[in-house]
């Protein structure tokens, strides 16, 4: 009789895998290649953003005061004293009855409080404006420090490098930055069962998915995948791999040979290697075999071989302990609410994690399931864009009830056009 597996609470199982620490190295990288990582350090910034007050136009630079009074039917005259474009300085403080024609991103020169638009001024000539409007003190000025002030903590560590913070750090300067190293995970497949992609397909045999998905959710995830190749349930075979995986790798995710089957050699393979394991079963569908092990300071993920349960012990074990080698401030999947599509009726004593497509109706986002609802099933995750986290110890759920998700990864995003409805108030 095998021996009966004590399933933990799925919230415990991801707890216990996050006390372990995988190697968090740092490195330094020019700015272009640091998109996609995680910053190591906080960066301040060293000056103000604008760094000098700027025309946001193209246009004339004035002296608020020398317009006072003017209107239509009594119009100044001012002299234009000179021009500058973005990237020059004026000189010299600019006198009583003098403008400057000023390009966009121009310093405005002192003296100068205003900019008025090229299109609202009467050119007469080059060297004289008319204009027919009082111009306000400020009228048009980007200030210096207006978008970030000298000294303000402008990224912290742990911060996610998007396009918009590359923009940031360019801003201030920083050329190379300080990025978490991208963990090393490595991935076998198990099971005699397995035929690679461009293999033919034989009696009573399967194609390898589990890898390939792994690789793209490490990637996913920010790390580097390190694939050693599928395995036949063999117990020295897989033991070796193991082994040999395990120099080269942070951590390293096996697939299949979890369970309690006569081939299933994982865990006793996790004992040979002295590893720590930490859980053999979670109180989560699918996924309840998933078996964790602490090996030092690397970790060893023995994810199920159904496809859709080793995809979700990625998602909720793998990735939040990379991310946070990565130094990521927010290593969970991303939580949002939505509403069920249809009923799900089946009782279930664990937590279940749905694969689903989510899709906005009347400014509510619903799920529904993305595929058969099996732990086997391949095209489940194919479609998924969110996991619908269903706790266990009810009878079901209905349609309509407000659940919880988990985001997977950005959708493609809708056809063009958008709505064209206005936003009001009626
Ligand atoms: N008597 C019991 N049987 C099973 C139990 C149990 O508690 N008692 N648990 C079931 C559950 S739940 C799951 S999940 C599976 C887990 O099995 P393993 O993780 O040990 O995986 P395998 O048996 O090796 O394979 C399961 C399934 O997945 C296919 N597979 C394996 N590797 C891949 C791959 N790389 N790519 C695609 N598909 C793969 C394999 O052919 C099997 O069909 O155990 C249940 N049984
Ligand atoms: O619990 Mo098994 O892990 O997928 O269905």
């Amino acid at each position: 009789m095998v021996e009966k597996r004590k399933p933990m609470p799925v919230e415990d199982a991801v707890r216990a895998v996050m006390k372990q620490t995988l190697a968090a190295e740092t490195e330094m990288l020019p700015l272009a290649e640091a998109h996609g990582r995680m910053l190591a350090e906080d960066l301040t910034a060293d000056h103000d953003v604008p760094p000098f007050n700027k025309s946001p136009y193209d246009g004339f630079a004035v002296r608020s005061e020398d317009t006072t009074g003017a209107g239509r039917d009594r119009p100044v005259t001012l002299t234009v004293a000179g021009e500058i474009g973005a990237g020059s300085v004026f000189p010299r403080p600019v006198e009583k009855g003098e403008v400057v024609r000023i390009m966009t991103g121009a310093e405005i020169p002192a003296g100068c409080d205003a900019v008025v638009m090229l299109e609202l001024v009467k050119e007469l000539g080059s060297d004289a404006i008319e204009l027919k409007r009082e111009i306000k003190h400020h009228d048009n000025i980007s200030f210096q420090g207006e978008d970030a002030k000298k000294g303000t903590v402008l990224v912290e560590k742990g911060t996610f490098i998007n396009p918009g913070i590359s923009a940031l750090l360019a801003t201030f300067g920083f050329a190379q930055v300080s990025v978490a190293k991208k963990p090393r995970v490595g991935i076998i497949a198990t099971g005699s069962e397995l035929l690679e992609a461009g293999e033919p397909l034989e009696p009573g045999k399967i194609r390898n998915s589990n890898a390939y998905m792994a690789i793209a959710q490490v990637e996913r995830a920010g790390g580097e995948a390190v694939y050693f190749g599928k395995f036949n349930d063999d117990f020295d075979d897989c033991l070796q791999a193991t082994t040999e995986a395990l120099q080269v790798v942070d951590a390293l995710i096996t697939t299949g040979g979890v369970s309690v089957g006569d081939y299933d050699y994982m865990p006793a393979i996790f004992e040979s290697l002295g590893a720590d394991v930490m859980f053999n079963k979670v109180a989560m569908r699918p996924g309840s075999v998933t078996t964790v092990a602490a090996a030092g300071s690397k970790v060893l993920f023995g994810l199920s071989g159904n496809p859709s349960a080793c995809y979700v012990g990625f998602e909720l074990f793998v990735r939040p302990l990379m991310r946070t080698a990565m130094k990521s401030s927010r290593p969970h999947l991303k939580k949002q609410s939505a509403f069920l599509a249809m009923d799900f009726p089946k009782a279930n004593p664990f937590t279940r994690f749905v694969r689903a497509s989510s899709y906005v109706e009347d400014g509510k986002v619903y799920v529904k399931p993305a595929g058969l609802d099996k732990s086997g099933s391949v095209t489940s995750i194919a479609g998924a864009d969110v996991f619908i986290v269903l706790p266990g110890g009810t009878r079901g759920y209905e349609k309509g009830m407000k659940v919880d998700t988990l985001l997977l990864e950005d959708t493609e995003g809708s056809e063009w056009p958008w709505s064209s409805i206005v936003p009001s108030y009626r």
